[in-house]
């Protein structure tokens, strides 16, 4: 199943109420949180997840971007992220972090920024439910999409494939209706998208448009 994750990175922080209510008719509300240390940029944290989770009219998925997840990961799942995925850069222990996740009764993930190799994080696939690849450097929303990583996301998906079982392969950075083709080729069943779909005149609309563009490049 393909599914399409508008991040709120591009959405009016003024107004994140009627901002979820715009991308009702996707599958998830990305939610990047940011520290100020793992990346050079701060958005939210626990008490914001808390407070759109009680609005959201769909599932938050949850992208830490944050030193210590081991620590912080497993709250962001009792706050009502029903996906949290924690940085492998920035974990002490992916293992225990990933088990604590689902032992909050979240899907757990785990992300690799574009220049960490998947290969020495292989190990970890049966502890998570999806493998976020990024295609920006993590911190900005905007940036332009790196192409080069559908290697990467080649190599998870035939990995994942390998391993069997229902595990996600999501993208994240730079996702549009330019790039979203690139992405389902390489194997990729997830897509954020911030800017694309924030930046749009008519949200919903686009939203039906990168599915439909997704849906068309896996044959569907
Ligand atoms: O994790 C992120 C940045 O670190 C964001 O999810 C991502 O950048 C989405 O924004 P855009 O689609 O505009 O690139
Ligand atoms: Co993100």
């Amino acid at each position: 199943m393909l599914q399409i994750s508008p991040s709120i990175l591009s959405a009016d922080f003024a107004n994140l109420e009627s901002e979820l209510a715009r991308i009702s008719t996707a599958d998830w509300a990305h939610v990047d949180v940011m520290d100020g240390h793992f990346v050079p940029n701060l958005t939210l944290g626990l008490p914001v997840v808390e407070a759109i989770k009680a609005v959201s009219p769909i599932p938050l998925d949850c992208h830490l971007m944050i030193e210590d997840p081991d620590r912080w990961a497993p709250q962001y799942a009792e706050a009502g992220g029903s996906s949290v995925t924690f940085h492998v850069e920035a974990a002490t222990d992916p293992v225990a972090t990933a088990r604590s996740i689902r032992a909050a009764g979240a899907r757990a993930a785990f992300a690799v920024k574009p220049g960490t190799p998947f290969t020495p994080y292989a190990d970890l696939l049966p502890e998570v439910d999806m493998v976020l690849v990024m295609t920006v450097e993590p911190g900005f929303g905007g940036q332009s999409f790196m192409a080069d990583q559908m290697a990467k996301v080649r190599e998870v998906r035939e990995a994942v494939s390998r391993h069997g079982g229902e595990i996600w392969v999501q993208v994240d950075g730079g996702v549009s209706q330019d790039t979203i083709g690139q992405c389902v080729e390489a194997g990729a069943d997830v897509f954020v998208a911030g800017s694309a779909v924030y930046g749009a005149d008519d949200v919903p609309s686009r939203i039906s448009e990168l599915r439909d563009l997704a849906a068309a490049c896996a044959g569907h």
